[in-house]
């Protein structure tokens, strides 16, 4: 175990990288290894088992992926598939395919990589396995379902395997991948290079370890445990804003509407209809978002990620696995009911996921609208911000209800205000005033948002996407003009929202938060900083002494000495 300062900084060239694969990263401008590819590239080339656990965006998909194309490349070519690399959700299998794939060309080797998927046909299955493509991209139960049907021997399995690569391992079991992940560990050869990763540690992980590695190594960056080390990126500053359920909706609006967190936005909720709720609420103030969940086709959810990371809009709400499992169980249980039968048409996907190992492009703010259950959740639903060695900011609404999973976690992370990067502080920038100008126009708003129009809605985006989800697999690039019919940010409410409510007046703006505002906007300006989203693959690297979310308070009175002074102080450590 080691801290990320203890590990030696190495250039891609001292850790014995094929110079093939080092010229594909700079093409991404990616020029020096991060910490746990320091650690890992190396014994993953001397060809050791590798348990790896290190913080969410610290670059843990390329620790495992550059050593082993690089063995490919060495290898002689045979029939069968020499790697698996298994994942628990379809949008992290895409991701990793698509990263793999860019690498490979980059490289102009001759490797085949082919990524299952499960809503696959039979023959599809079978078509994608002929030849034995070099690497499988895939969940567990699509392995599986190839191996029942003998699309996969498991003679080639036990002949050709020569790593088996298990990602985000602490979700495969809780996805439910137990059974699947049994039916292939036998035939997996005891000369297979097996490499588990993860961000967080859990009784799961633990159990795959025993179940599929033999005698690997450990590395954990940094040292965790039970001890005080950072378990969230350092380059992450969190927050939380106490408010009673009713309220979410009018502070999400103040923290947008005066622009204080920075875009792109992504805003986690803990059931689909609070995301549709949330979704027409923001709609009436001219502030379009996207409910990204399981009940939407697969194509379409691709889409989705796709067009948020290019920036062509700002706000996506997510519902997380968690809520999407308990839904799915519970409509699977609950056949006799007829809501339940009606239900049942819009099946969820139980294999979408987007809060764990989903890389999100300059997202530099996320906002927990309703709390997660647990801290692991916490940990990796704040990871989608900050990734490698980017800056973001996290929000968290805790109603009291919520109070005591949110102690839960603040005390999972051990943190305190001399050690930032674990200490979740109050939010400095939302006055009360603020808050209160605005609480009219919200509650109003908020009353005609029925239950009747959030269903309406949930059911007619589902429509809309279905259809992208046709147009997606026609190839809309060839065809202009269905652009516009794939665009997931439509208006969804009937009426279309009143021009008056998208600018807050005058009179309704609270000076202090004004302030607060207007000094975010020229601090991001000068920081090059001001639109995010538009900006592709910028590298944000804000210092802490001239970011103004830690050096401003809305409830305190700018005045020289006390609290406010001390605020500062700290800011400028
Ligand atoms: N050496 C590097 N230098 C700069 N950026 C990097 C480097 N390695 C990876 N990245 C980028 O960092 C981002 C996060 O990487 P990755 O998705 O592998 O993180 P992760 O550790 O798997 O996170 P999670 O636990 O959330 O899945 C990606 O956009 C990736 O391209």
């Amino acid at each position: 175990m080691m801290t990320e300062e203890e590990v030696e900084e190495k250039t891609f060239e001292e850790l014995g990288l094929d110079p093939r694969l080092i010229r594909a990263l700079t093409k991404n401008d990616i020029s020096k290894p991060t910490p746990i590819q320091s650690v890992a590239i190396p014994l993953i080339l001397e060809g050791k088992d590798v348990v790896a656990r290190a913080k969410t965006g610290s670059g843990k998909t390329y620790a495992y992926l550059l050593p082993l194309l690089q063995k490919l490349f060495s290898e002689s070519s045979s029939t069968g598939t020499r790697v698996f690399i298994l994942v628990p959700t379809r949008e992290l299998s895409q991701q990793v395919y698509s990263e793999v794939l860019c690498l490979i060309e980059s490289c102009r080797v001759q490797l085949k990589v082919v990524q299952l998927t499960g809503g696959m046909h039979a023959s599809d299955l079978r078509a994608a396995l002929v030849g034995g493509p070099d690497i499988l991209v895939s969940t567990p139960a699509c392995i599986s379902t190839c191996m029942s049907t003998n699309a996969l021997s498991t003679k080639s399995i036990q002949d050709s395997l020569s790593v088996l690569v298990l990602d985000e391992a602490d979700l495969l079991l809780s996805y439910g991948y137990e059974d699947d992940l049994k039916a292939l560990i036998p035939h997996v050869p005891r000369r297979c290079q097996c490499l588990l990763m993860s961000a967080t540690s859990s009784a799961d992980v633990d159990k795959l370890k025993t179940l599929v590695l033999h005698n690997p190594v450990t590395l954990t960056l940094p040292e965790t445990g039970d001890s005080k080390d950072e378990i969230i990126p350092k380059n992450v500053q969190q927050f939380w804003i106490s408010c009673s359920s009713r309220d979410k909706q009018l502070y999400i609006l103040a923290l947008l509407k005066f622009e204080l967190v920075q875009k792109k936005v992504l805003i986690f909720v803990n059931a689909i209809d609070i995301g549709f709720r949330l979704r027409l609420f923001l709609e009436q103030f001219g502030m379009r978002s996207v409910v990204l969940n399981a009940e939407l086709p697969q194509n379409s959810r691709l889409h989705i990620l796709e067009e948020f990371n290019a920036g062509l809009f700002d706000y996506l709400i997510a519902t997380d696995d968690r809520q999407t499992k308990e839904e799915q169980v519970n409509k699977d249980t609950d056949v006799s009911s007829r809501k339940s039968k009606r239900h049942r048409k819009n099946k969820l996907d139980s294999e979408f996921g987007v809060v764990r190992g989903i890389d999100f492009k300059n997202v530099y703010t996320v906002i927990n609208f309703d709390m997660p259950q647990s801290s692991a959740a916490y940990i990796h639903r704040i990871g989608r911000t900050g990734r490698a060695y980017n800056t973001g900011a996290s929000v968290s609404f805790v109603s009291s209800d919520e109070m005591e999973i949110f102690e839960e976690i603040k005390s999972s992370l051990d943190g305190d205000e001399n050690s930032s990067s674990n200490f979740i502080a109050p939010f400095p920038l939302l006055s009360k005033n603020a808050v209160e100008s605005l609480r009219y126009r919200a509650e109003d708003v908020a009353k005609s948002v029925t239950k009747v129009a959030v269903r309406e809605s949930r059911a007619q985006d589902l429509r809309n996407e279905i259809i992208n989800s046709e147009k997606l697999k026609a190839h809309f690039q060839d065809n202009p003009r269905d652009l516009d019919l794939l665009k997931h940010d439509k208006v969804l409410s009937k009426k279309a929202p009143p021009s008056h409510l998208r600018a807050v007046p005058e009179y309704l703006l609270d000076p202090t938060t004004q302030e607060a505002s207007k000094i975010l906007k020229l601090a991001r300006a000068a920081m090059g900083n001001n639109n995010s989203s538009r900006r592709q693959g910028s590298k944000r690297r804000l210092k802490k002494t001239r970011d103004p979310l830690r050096t401003f308070s809305a409830e305190a009175p700018k005045r020289k000495g006390g609290q406010q002074r001390k605020r500062k102080e700290k800011g400028a450590d």
